[in-house]
């Protein structure tokens, strides 16, 4: 995807919040973006997906899935009606049975949602319900993912998951917004987008974001881990 000339003005502010960026999102890879809080990460998020009005062009353009921080809280249903709400529309049924799930969902998904399928959603951990409808939302056929800090509140393994998950549909372009650097590490091909003093002030391919050192202004940007 190409950036160009991107500009965006907060409602009731009189200075562009984002003036003229520039920037490429390599398609069918992963991309991060990385940034100290407060550096627009969510907002230029925002403003990629069409939510925010602004000026300059975003091509081509995709068809788009946001997964942002705030999922729903859906703690009266089983998994499985979870399943059902998330994936009924895409698939045109009310009742999703876990023997018919393969055609619609990735074997990994699958593996993870089996043992949890009978379950309250409720009664599972806040790590376990967010990674249920990570993985649930990944399966809906879309261009253009946003994950806005995913791995928060999930432990390593969990990350794993929901990793092999979105490598499981390499044919899409991911934007992933990370305070952690273990999410970047966790991939070999990637580029990695740094955002402060609301400009892209770097964007790194795998091999250059390794050779970084580790008293590198950016670091400030993740959490001590
Ligand atoms: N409506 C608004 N008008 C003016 N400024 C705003 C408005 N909404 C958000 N901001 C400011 O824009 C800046 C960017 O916010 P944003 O949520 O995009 O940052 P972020 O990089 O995603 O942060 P975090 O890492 O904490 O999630 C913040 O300083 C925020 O206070």
């Amino acid at each position: 995807m190409q950036i160009k000339n991107l500009s965006y003005t907060f409602p009731k502010t009189t200075q562009p919040f984002f003036d003229q960026l520039n920037f490429d999102l390599p398609e069918h890879q992963v991309n991060f973006l990385i940034g100290q809080n407060g550096a627009g990460k969510t907002t230029l998020a925002d403003v990629l997906l069409g939510l925010r009005p602004h000026q300059g062009t975003i091509t081509p353009t995709l068809s788009t899935l946001y997964l942002n921080q705030q999922l729903p809280m859906l703690a009266a249903t089983r998994v499985s009606d979870v399943a059902t709400l998330v994936l009924g529309v895409a698939t045109g049924h009310r009742q999703l049975k876990l023997t018919d799930l393969a055609q619609w969902v990735d074997a990994p998904t699958i593996a993870f949602l089996t043992p949890l399928w009978h379950r309250h959603y409720g009664d599972l951990s806040g790590g376990e319900r967010k990674l249920v409808q990570l993985l649930l939302f990944l399966q809906v056929d879309r261009e253009f993912v946003v994950l806005d800090e995913p791995t928060a509140f999930i432990d390593r393994q969990h990350a794993a998951t929901l990793f092999t998950v979105m490598r499981a549909h390499p044919d899409r372009t991911y934007l992933v917004i990370t305070h952690d650097r273990r999410d970047i590490q966790a991939f070999n091909q990637y580029q990695v987008l740094w955002l402060a003093d609301h400009q892209i002030k770097a964007n790194w391919d795998a091999a250059q974001f390794a050779a970084q050192t580790d008293d590198s202004a950016f670091l400030q940007a993740f959490k001590t881990v």
